[in-house]
C-alpha cells in the first residue's frame, strides 16, 4: 500500500518518465534524420573520421533510445520509477546535448567563410527547441540537455567571428533562458497536476481499501446505482447479503431486484419499497429508509441511506449509499414493543395495553355513543394449584385458560391477563345485558371442563364480575374497580357465577378489603382465639371431645364470625399460618384436659394441599405432648375437588400418625359417596342443614337415615351437627347416630370454660327424650311432650 511522500514522488517520476518515453520514437527519428542531413551537408568541411564518429554516435544513441522505448512499451508500466532511473534520463539528456553541442563548438570555429553558419544556427536552435520539448516532461533531463548544448553553442559562438560572435551568444542565452523558463513553468504545472493525480489515485486506493475493510469488518454495505437505477460496482459482501453473486447483480435494476425480494412480504411491509422509489425519484439525499425483504426465505430488514451523485454541471450520475442489516435490532425492537403490550406467558394483552384499549373504547363511547363492558375474572383455586402441583403446571393452566377465553369471546373483543390468575375481557361492541350475559355464560361454560395441565387434570373454578359503560363508569380506573367489585360479589356468593356491578357492592367490598388488611395483623396482635364446642356420645350421654372453632375479636368491628374471615384468609393465603396456629393451640389446650377427651380441629382444603401438613401436625403434637389418637382433623369434601395423588397420600400419612380424620359438612358437597370410597374416614359429620330439617321434612330424615346406614356399613362413627332440640336428639338416637353436637348441648365455649363445663356436665343426667315423635301431613314436626329449645343459651339445661 502507498503511504509515504517518497511513494508519491516515485509515482510522479513514473508519469514524468512515461511522458518522455512516449516521444522517443518521433524524437529519435527526427534526431537521426537530422544528424544524417547535417552529416551529409558538412561532409568535406569537417574531418571525415570526426564526422563519421559523430554520426555513428548519434545514430547509436538514437537506436539505444528506441530499444529502451521498446522495453518500456513491452513491459507493464512500472508503477514506480526510481530516482536513479531519472538520473539516467538526465545523463541521456546531457549526452544528447553534448552530441549536438559538438557541432557548433567545432564547426563555428572552423567555418571561417561562414558558409554553414545559417544552417548550423538554424539546426542547433531547432534541435534545442525540439529536444527540450521532448525532454520537457523530465525537467532535469531537459536542463542537462540545454546546459550541455549551451556549452557547445557558446563555445562555438565565442570562437566565431563577426556579428555572430556577439549576437550569437546573446540570442542563444535568450532562447536557452526562455526554454528553461518555459520548461520550468510547464513542469511546475504538470508536476502539480501529476502530484494531485497521484495523490488522488493514492487516496482512492486508500478509500477503496478502507471501504472494503469497512464492509468486511462491519455490518454496513456500500452500494451504487447509475443514472438508470442499475447496480454497479457490486461488492462481494453486498452480493452475499442479497443472496446472489456480484456478477449477476451488476447491471440489474435496483428496484426490480427489490421487488423480487419483497414479493413474499405483507402488504404493509411492501410499502417501504415504494418509499425508496419515491426518494430516488425526488433526487434528494435520504437517511435510514427501512427496507424489508426476504433473503433465502428469511425476513431481513435493511436501513438504507444514500445521496445522489452528480457531475460538476449538476447532471445526475446515479446514487451512492450505505445499507445496514438491522434485522437483529428490528427484531429486538419488535420484541420490546410486543413485551410492552402482551403477556409473555399467555400471549394475551397485558394490563397496560388493556388499559389503553379500554381508554380508547371509553372515548369511542363518548364520541360515537357506543356501549361496551369490562369483565374481570380470576381462578379460585389457582394458588392451591401452584402450591401443590408446582409453578410449571400453574403456568400451563393459565395458558389453557387464556386459550379458552379467547375462543369464548368475539373477534372484536379483547382478552387480557392482568397478572397472576387475573384475567379481563373487554367487549367493545355491546353493552346489552342479554349479549354480555351470553358471553359471560360462554366463558363459564368454557371453563367448566377441567383443564389438562402438564399431565394433571385441574378443575377450574372462576366467577365473573361485569361493569358496563357508559352507565357504570367513565374512566378506566372506575371501570376496572367496578368490575372488580362485581367479581368480589360473585365470588362471595357462589363460585362459577357472574355478577353485574351495582352501586351497593362498594361498601361490602371495602369491608372485605379492610378485613383482609386487618387479618394480616390479627395473629400478631393476639386477636384470634379458639372456642370449643362439646360433642356428646348418644349411647352414654358423655362428652367425648370438643371441636375447636376460631374466633376473631376485631378492635373496631367486634366479634367477626369465621364464616366471614375464613374465606378471606383462604383467598389471601393467610389460612396456612392461621391453621397452623389453631392446630398448635388446640393441641396445647387439649393436653390439659382429661385423657378421654378428644379435640377436633378444622383443616382448610388449602392446608391439605400443602406438603408440610403432616409435619405441622406432628410438630403440634410433639410440642403439646398430646397423644395422636386424641386429635381429630375435620376436612371438607372440597378437598377432593382439587384432589391429587399427593392429597390422598397426605391423609394416609396423617392417619399413620394415629390421628382421626373426619369428613365435615357431609351431604352439602358434590358427589359425596365417591369421596367416601376414596379415603377411609374415621368419622362422618352430618351437616346441620339436614339436622335442621329433620323434624319437618321426610326427605331430610330419609337422607339422614341413609347417611347413617352408609357410615355404619363403612364402619365410620357419625356426628350430627347443629343439634338444637331434644326432638332432634331423639330422632338421631332412634336412627342410630353416634354423637351429637350443637347448641342443644352447648354453644362453643371459651377455653377457660371447658373444664368447668365438663365437670358440670358429668353431674347432669341424660335428658328426657320425647317419645311418639312423628311427621305430620304438612311435614311440620309434632313432638309429644318434647321440650323444644328454640332459643338455647349455653349450656343447654335439660330436665
Ligand atoms: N346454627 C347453629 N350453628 C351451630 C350449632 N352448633 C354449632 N354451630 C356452628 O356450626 C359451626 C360448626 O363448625 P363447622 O361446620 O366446622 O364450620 C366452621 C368451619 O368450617 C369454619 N371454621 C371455624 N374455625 C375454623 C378453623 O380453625 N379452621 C378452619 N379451617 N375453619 C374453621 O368456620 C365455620 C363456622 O364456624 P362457626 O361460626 O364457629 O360455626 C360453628 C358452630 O358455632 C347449632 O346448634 N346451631
Amino acid at each position: 500500500m502507498l503511504t509515504s511522500d517518497e511513494s508519491i514522488a516515485s509515482l510522479v517520476r513514473s508519469k514524468q518518465y512515461d511522458s518522455v518515453m512516449r516521444s522517443v520514437p518521433l524524437a529519435t527519428a527526427a534526431v537521426v534524420l537530422n544528424s544524417l542531413i547535417v552529416g551529409g551537408m558538412l561532409s568535406g568541411d569537417l574531418p571525415d573520421l570526426w564526422l563519421l564518429c559523430w554520426t555513428v554516435l548519434t545514430v547509436t544513441l538514437g537506436l539505444w533510445n528506441l530499444q529502451q522505448w521498446s522495453v518500456w512499451r513491452r513491459r507493464k508500466r512500472p508503477a514506480r520509477v526510481s530516482s536513479s532511473r531519472m538520473h539516467k534520463l538526465t545523463v541521456v539528456g546531457g549526452v544528447w546535448g553534448l552530441l549536438w553541442s559538438a557541432l557548433p563548438a567545432l564547426l563555428l570555429a572552423h567555418d571561417a567563410d561562414g558558409r554553414h553558419q545559417g544552417l548550423l544556427v538554424a539546426t542547433i536552435t531547432v534541435t534545442l527547441g525540439v529536444g527540450s520539448v521532448c525532454l520537457g516532461g523530465a525537467p532535469r533531463a531537459a536542463y542537462a540537455y540545454v546546459a550541455a548544448m549551451s556549452l557547445g553553442a557558446l563555445t562555438g559562438y565565442v570562437a566565431s567571428s563577426g556579428a555572430l560572435q556577439v549576437l550569437g551568444p546573446l540570442q542563444w542565452l535568450l532562447y536557452a533562458g526562455l526554454i528553461i523558463t518555459a520548461v520550468r513553468a510547464v513542469n511546475l504545472n504538470v508536476h502539480a497536476r501529476m502530484n494531485a493525480e497521484v495523490r488522488a489515485d493514492h487516496q482512492n486506493q486508500l478509500i477503496g481499501l478502507l471501504l472494503r475493510d469497512f464492509e468486511e469488518q462491519g455490518s454496513d454495505l456500500l452500494w451504487e446505482i447509475d443514472a438508470s437505477g442499475r447496480l454497479c460496482h457490486v461488492s462481494e459482501q453486498l452480493a452475499v447479503s442479497l443472496g446472489s453473486k456480484a456478477e449477476l447483480l451488476n447491471g440489474r435494476s435496483l428496484l426490480a431486484m427489490l421487488g423480487e425480494l419483497q414479493t413474499d412480504l405483507r402488504e404493509a411491509d411492501r410499502e417501504s419499497a415504494h418509499t425508496l422509489h419515491q426518494r430516488l425519484t425526488e433526487g434528494q439525499p435520504f437517511r435510514d429508509v427501512m427496507l424489508p425483504m426476504k433473503v433465502g426465505g428469511q425476513q431481513r430488514w435493511w436501513s438504507v441511506t444514500a445521496k445522489p451523485v452528480v457531475d460538476e454541471r449538476g447532471t445526475a450520475l446515479g446514487w451512492r449509499g450505505v445499507a445496514r442489516d438491522v434485522t437483529q435490532a428490528r427484531m429486538a425492537d419488535r420484541r420490546l414493543a410486543w413485551l410492552a403490550h402482551y403477556d409473555t406467558l399467555t400471549g394475551l394483552t397485558n394490563r397496560a395495553h388493556f388499559r389503553v384499549l379500554l381508554e380508547q373504547a371509553l372515548q369511542n363511547c363518548r364520541r360515537l355513543k357506543t356501549a361496551g363492558a369490562v369483565m374481570c375474572l380470576d381462578l379460585d383455586n389457582f394458588k392451591g394449584v401452584n402450591d401443590t402441583l408446582g409453578h410449571p403446571t400453574g403456568d400451563a393452566l393459565l395458558i389453557e385458560v387464556g386459550r379458552r377465553l379467547k375462543e369464548a369471546v368475539g373477534k372484536a373483543d379483547v382478552v387480557a391477563r392482568l397478572g397472576g390468575d387475573e384475567f379481563a375481557v373487554l367487549l367493545r361492541t355491546t353493552g346489552e345485558e342479554v349479549e354480555v350475559s351470553a358471553v359471560a355464560q360462554r366463558i363459564l361454560d368454557a371453563l367448566r371442563e377441567p383443564c389438562m395441565a402438564l399431565g394433571s387434570t385441574v378443575p377450574v373454578r372462576t366467577s365473573i364480575g361485569v361493569a358496563r359503560f357508559p352507565q357504570d363508569g367513565t374512566s378506566v380506573d372506575e371501570m376496572m374497580q367496578h368490575a372488580d367489585l362485581a367479581l368480589y360479589d360473585a365470588k362471595a356468593n357462589a363460585t362459577g357465577t357472574m355478577r353485574y356491578f351495582v352501586q351497593r357492592m362498594g361498601e361490602q367490598v371495602r369491608r372485605r378489603l379492610v378485613l383482609e388488611r386487618d387479618l394480616r395483623d390479627a395473629l400478631e396482635l393476639n386477636q384470634l382465639s379458639l372456642h370449643y364446642q362439646p360433642k356428646v356420645d348418644l349411647a352414654t350421654w358423655r362428652i367425648i371431645g370438643f371441636e375447636a372453632l376460631l374466633r376473631w375479636q376485631h378492635p373496631q368491628h367486634g366479634n367477626i364470625p369465621p364464616s366471614e374471615f375464613i374465606t378471606v384468609a383462604e383467598e389471601c393465603g393467610l389460612i396456612l399460618s392461621m391453621g397452623a396456629w389453631a392446630l398448635q393451640h388446640a393441641c396445647a389446650e387439649a393436653a390439659t384436659w382429661p385423657e378421654h377427651l378428644q379435640v377436633a380441629v378444622n383443616i382448610s382444603p388449602l392446608q391439605v394441599m400443602t406438603e408440610d401438613l403432616p409435619a405441622t401436625v406432628e410438630g403440634a403434637l410433639r410440642l403439646s405432648g398430646l397423644a395422636p389418637h386424641r386429635l381429630e382433623l375435620e376436612i371438607t369434601e372440597s378437598v377432593f375437588i382439587n384432589e391429587t395423588r399427593g392429597t390422598v397420600n397426605r391423609l394416609h400419612a396423617l392417619r399413620k400418625l394415629g390421628i382421626q380424620i373426619a369428613l365435615d359438612d357431609f351431604g352439602t358437597g358434590y358427589s359425596s359417596l365417591a369421596y367416601l370410597r376414596r379415603f377411609p374416614f374415621d368419622t362422618l359429620k352430618i351437616d346441620r342443614a339436614f339436622v335442621r330439617e329433620l323434624l319437618i321434612s321426610r326427605d331430610a330424615r330419609a337422607i339422614v337415615r341413609n347417611i347413617l346406614a352408609l357410615a355404619k356399613s363403612l364402619r365410620m362413627a357419625t356426628v350430627a351437627e347443629g343439634v338444637e332440640e331434644p326432638a332432634q336428639v331423639a330422632v338421631l338416637s332412634a336412627e342410630g347416630c353416634d354423637i351429637v353436637q350443637g347448641y342443644f348441648v352447648a354453644r362453643p365455649l371459651p377455653a377457660h370454660e371447658v373444664l368447668p363445663f365438663v365437670r358440670q356436665f358429668r353431674e347432669r343426667s341424660r335428658p328426657h327424650m320425647p317419645t311418639g315423635f312423628h311427621l305430620g301431613s304438612t311435614e311440620h314436626a309434632t313432638l309429644a311432650g318434647a321440650t323444644t329449645l328454640s332459643s338455647v343459651t349455653q349450656p343447654a339445661t335439660l330436665a
